[in-house]
């Protein structure tokens, strides 16, 4: 019998690239809402009911008020919004967290997607955490560079009109209030108990996210050796998550980064480069699939028990 999905706000970026990637699945029916009724509350909790899995990848006050239209009790929400990923009730969608969290979003009828530039954070720093490397009173400064599509339709839109306006042809530091909207989730899922000083960045490009996090090894007591230690642990198994090895050869022979390098993939590659006494640890994703798309399908994956024998 095939899974019934729903996809509230299916002509986002989010949920069209979602459509994308289920429209290749034979075990999927996906239920579609008529163009002109996308906004229609009634036809929307219809369909939010109809569903095995509804993914809601709308602004974060209509995540909330479409998950208060569900009354069914076997539809299980995952939420690609900020509104939920926090919240008791809610299991964090990222299997590859911790043990116990794939059995946690399998078990789940709740399950809040994490934000693009968060994955990034998350993954670099609660491998570190979990291992004592970092104490959870540490004061972490992150950067994130991302690709213009991390700001939705509106953004995308004013990256691609043209003439390019000036002040888009260069890279834009943002969230300069430091009250990014990433900043609970940081905080929370990696144990820290206080969120990083964040900054990040929007440039020219369409997709690709990369998180960079300098880390003093003398301060920290320890090495570059037991930084990838505790991620190659952390991560054995994992699928998507690649690890690469300890001060990257083909990136250092290049000399630049490259933050697209796993475009249009759910994967996401995570680096160590070092010298005796520093560290930068760098986390690498595609903003619309580890980041938000593929990682929202590979946890309906892991809710349905269907992860280990698909692609994405
Ligand atoms: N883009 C990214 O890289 C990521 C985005 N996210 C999050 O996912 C969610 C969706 O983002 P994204 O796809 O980029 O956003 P978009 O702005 O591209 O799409 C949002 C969609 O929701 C629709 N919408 C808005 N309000 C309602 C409503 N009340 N009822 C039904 N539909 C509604 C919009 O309609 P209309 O077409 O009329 O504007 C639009 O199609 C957001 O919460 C975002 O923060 C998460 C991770 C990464
Ligand atoms: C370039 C840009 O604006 N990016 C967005 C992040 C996109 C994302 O992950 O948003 P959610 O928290 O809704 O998942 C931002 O920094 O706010």
């Amino acid at each position: 019998m095939s899974t019934k999905v729903f996809v509230d706000g299916q002509e986002g970026t989010t949920g069209l690239r979602i459509h994308e990637v289920l429209a290749a699945r034979s075990d999927i029916e996906v239920l579609r809402i008529d163009a002109d009724k996308r906004k229609d509350s009634a036809e929307r909790a219809r369909l939010l009911n109809a569903a095995d899995v509804a993914f809601l990848c709308l602004p974060d006050a209509a995540s909330r008020e479409a998950a208060a239209m569900v009354t069914n009790p076997n539809t299980c929400l995952i939420d690609a919004s900020t509104a939920h990923r926090t919240v008791p009730g809610w299991v964090y969608g990222l299997p590859e967290l911790a043990p116990g969290q794939r059995a946690a979003i399998r078990g789940a009828k709740r399950i809040a997607n994490p934000g693009c530039h968060a994955s990034a954070f998350i993954l670099l720093l609660r491998p570190l955490v979990d291992a004592g490397l970092v104490p959870k009173s540490a004061v972490i400064s992150a950067t994130s560079i991302t690709g213009y599509s991390g700001g939705g339709k509106k953004m995308i839109e004013q990256y691609q009109a043209l003439p390019t306006e000036p002040a888009l042809t260069s890279p834009r530091p943002y969230g300069l209030t430091l009250a990014h909207k990433h900043l609970p989730e940081m905080a929370t899922h990696t144990g820290l108990a206080q969120p990083p000083i964040f900054q990040p960045i929007v440039a020219n490009f369409y997709k690709g996210l990369a998180v960079s996090v300098p880390l003093s090894l003398a301060a920290l007591g320890t090495t570059a050796e037991a930084l990838q230690q505790a991620y190659e642990r952390h991560y054995a198994g994992e699928r998507f998550i690649r690890v690469m090895p300890l001060r990257d050869a083909a990136t250092l022979e290049g000399a630049f980064f490259d933050v697209q390098a796993c475009n249009d993939t759910n994967r996401a590659d995570l680096f160590v480069f070092a010298s005796e006494f520093q560290a930068v640890v760098m986390a690498r994703l595609d903003n619309l699939g580890k980041g938000a798309s593929g990682a929202a399908v590979q946890a309906m994956n892991v809710h349905l028990g269907v992860e280990e024998s698909l692609g994405l």
